[in-house]
């Protein structure tokens, strides 16, 4: 059986949400929990031709890059019975075929520590990835942000509710990369609403 089949097969699964589906997960799942995976850092490195850009003007989302010293906080959602196909087969189109991540099997911890570490799914856009961008300034990826849209919507959006999320369910994590970006795009959006 190929690993997706494995993974389809089971009767309960946990999905590791660190990006959009921390506050967009848009499949039915029996509960979530807040917590982290180890050895991760998330960074806005990953291209998006589709749902927050274009081919001309691709915008930028998160993808997660291997840190031994670095953990990444978001939401794990406990799928069971018919939800695991369901979900598997959303998530194939919308992180998969529509934004060019795949499946990876990680330890997810829950920020309560009301059970061990248990086996989530995540999606991830690894380096070889065509729509891969990498580093470059906040100033620069807060800039593209602030002038990208997709299909789904305006990139800042993505941008936002994610630091949202981190505010208000994870205020004990400070990330840097996350917060210089969303004051270096606010900042352009100023610039552009005051040159109107
Ligand atoms: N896989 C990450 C990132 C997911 C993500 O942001 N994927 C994009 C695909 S490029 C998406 O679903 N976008 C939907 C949207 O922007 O509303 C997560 O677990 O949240």
């Amino acid at each position: 059986m190929k690993p997706q089949d494995v993974i389809a097969s089971k009767s309960s699964l946990w999905i590791f949400g660190y990006g959009s589906l921390v506050w967009k997960p848009d499949f039915k799942y029996k509960r979530s929990k807040v917590g982290y995976i180890q050895g991760y850092k998330r960074r806005f490195w990953h291209g998006d031709n589709f749902h927050r850009g274009n081919d001309e003007l691709p915008g930028r989302v998160v993808t997660l890059i291997e840190d031994d010293d670095a953990s990444t906080w978001g939401v794990a959602f406990e799928v069971t019975g018919s939800q695991v196909e369901e979900s598997l087969k959303y998530l194939n189109v919308r992180e998969t075929v529509c934004g060019g991540y795949k499946t990876q099997m990680v330890d997810f911890f829950a920020e309560d520590g009301s059970q061990p570490p248990v086996q989530a799914l995540l999606y991830i856009a690894t380096t070889d990835n065509p729509l891969y961008l990498g580093p470059a300034s906040p100033e620069e990826i807060g800039t593209q942000i602030a002038i990208c849209r997709g299909k789904t919507g305006h990139n800042l959006e993505y941008l936002l509710r994610l630091a949202e999320f981190m505010r208000k369910s994870c205020p004990q994590v400070e990330d840097s990369h996350l917060f210089s970006i969303e004051a270096a795009a606010l900042t352009v959006v100023s610039y552009l609403v005051a040159a109107q």
